[in-house]
């Protein structure tokens, strides 16, 4: 299987900067990303308007085909790019995700998508995707509905679910799905990775 990371965003709520690029520990945002990705795929892509960017990273650079379209765009673009047929895909804002439990959707069944549920919200940023949405989605974006979740309903998707439970069970804190936006975000997220990088020392 394939890891597609999303990084073609307008990073516009961060006030002036990319923030996949925005430093991380000993590295970037995305930089941990690709790190960690790598420990367990073999072909790991980032897709984003801007090959120089990410030209430093140990992944494949795909461009978008479809041009600020948002994250469904960059979905189609990975998924087209990517050899195998299931690819899991991630958004590039975050950088706490769990190997534990990726491995966990590795290993369920997969028709069109599988997807985590926490908290009431579908998590389609941290997802699986057979190449077979690729018509569907294409004909969404071309019919200019972007919302991810939108083409699901409309078009005969197969979706199966991760639920809370199965996640709790390797990230009892859902550290995965935080996901930065903003400089308050930003913030927060520094002060978990201390809190992360403390406790695996002790
Ligand atoms: N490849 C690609 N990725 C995108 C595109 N738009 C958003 N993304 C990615 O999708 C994920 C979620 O994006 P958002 O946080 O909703 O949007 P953003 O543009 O990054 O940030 P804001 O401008 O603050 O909304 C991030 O990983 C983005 O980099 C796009 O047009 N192409």
């Amino acid at each position: 299987m394939s890891a597609i990371i999303l990084a073609g965003g307008l990073s516009s709520r961060m006030e002036g900067a990319n923030k996949p690029l925005m430093e991380f520990g000993d590295t970037t945002m995305i930089g941990r990303i690709v790190d960690n990705l790598k420990s367990i795929f073999s072909e790991v892509l980032i897709v984003t308007k801007n090959q120089e960017l990410y030209q430093d990273y140990d992944a494949e650079i795909v461009l978008d085909k479809f041009e600020h379209q948002g994250p469904l765009s960059g979905i189609h673009a990975g998924l087209e790019a990517s050899r195998t047929e299931n690819n899991f895909i991630v958004s590039c804002d975050m950088p706490f995700l769990n190997l534990d439990l990726i491995r966990y959707m590795l290993n369920q069944s997969v028709e069109d998508i599988l997807v985590p549920r926490v908290e009431g919200h579908l998590e389609p940023l941290h997802a699986v995707y057979s190449k077979q949405c690729l018509p569907k989605i294409e004909k969404a974006v071309r019919r200019e509905k972007f919302k991810i979740i939108e083409f699901w309903e409309w078009d005969d998707v197969d979706v199966r679910y991760i639920e809370q439970t199965e996640v709790e069970r390797f990230d009892p804190n859902l550290y995965t799905f935080f996901n930065i936006n903003t400089r308050k975000d930003y913030r927060q997220a520094l002060e978990i990775l201390t809190k992360m990088n403390k406790e695996e020392l002790d």
